[in-house]
């Protein structure tokens, strides 16, 4: 089932286009993967999906991204709203300079989502849901920021699946990770796919090949081609593409 659908979207930097007529459909329940070169229109179009370019003065966007069905840039939608149902985990890990614990409860606190009593069970949860419990259960209320990278990474995941999205975008969630802090994060993505659509952003190619079930090519702007994963990489259809997974550009 289509989770979010996108019809000739284009963004604008002032005057600057970043994105060119882009459609997609991403289905749910799946990891959906965005390659391209630095400066290709990646984070911009992933940052388009929760209105997060909405922060940035001076951006535009037109086209059509809708949410089941719901227009996301129509008048009326509530962003608050839109943001707890697609949720973003970024480049660096970023844990808020409180607890393990207060990092996973903020979300769950701020929206009053969710009665007192019931915070703990949800903390524990998503720290379980995120593989991080066994790692941090009896150290709760220990500084997240005397974590590991990697268990930073999963708290960020944790704190972003306590309000119970149903997409998560991730934005190069590997790129400040060591090989075995990221095999987690990749694992971790192929245990969330049961209960959450993915997109993902990732520089790295064999990461996209090793976690997503569909894998979109952007290339200045514009996406280029988009397929099953094994299509892109074994045999794309667009000779840009196939040069960009062989190494041969980009
Ligand atoms: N805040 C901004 N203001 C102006 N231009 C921007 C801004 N953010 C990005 N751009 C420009 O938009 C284009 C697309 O950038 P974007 O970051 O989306 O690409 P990307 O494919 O994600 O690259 P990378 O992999 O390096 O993050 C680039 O030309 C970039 O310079």
């Amino acid at each position: 089932m289509a989770k979010i659908t996108v019809e000739h979207l284009n963004f604008y930097y002032g005057e600057k286009p970043a994105l060119s007529d882009i459609s997609i459909t991403i289905q749910e329940l799946q990891v959906t993967a965005l390659i391209g070169p630095s400066g290709c229109g990646k984070s911009t179009f992933l940052r388009c999906l929760n209105r997060m370019n909405d922060t940035i003065k001076g951006t535009r966007v037109q086209g059509l991204v809708s949410l089941e069905g719901h227009n996301i840039y129509s008048p009326g939608f509530d962003v608050v709203e839109l943001r707890k149902r697609v949720g973003m985990v970024f480049q660096r890990p970023n844990p808020f300079p409180q607890s393990i614990f207060d990092n996973v409860a903020f979300g769950p606190r701020v929206l009053g989502s969710a009665r007192t009593s019931e915070i703990p069970g949800i903390v524990e949860e998503s720290l379980r849901a995120a593989f991080l419990w066994d790692e941090v259960k009896d150290k709760l209320k220990e500084d997240a920021l005397s974590l590991s990278l990697g268990q930073q990474q999963r708290l960020c995941i944790a704190r972003t699946i306590a309000v119970k999205p149903e997409v998560i975008l991730m934005d190069e969630p590997c790129s400040a990770l060591d090989p075995i802090a990221t095999l987690q994060i990749e694992q971790l993505m192929g245990s969330l796919k049961r209960d959450y659509t993915i997109v993902v952003v990732t520089h790295n190619m064999q990461q996209a090949a090793r976690v997503s079930d569909r894998t979109g090519f952007f290339w200045l702007g514009r996406l280029v081609e988009f397929d099953a994963t094994e299509t892109i990489f074994t045999r794309p259809g667009n000779k840009l593409t196939e040069d960009y997974v062989t190494g041969r550009a980009g």
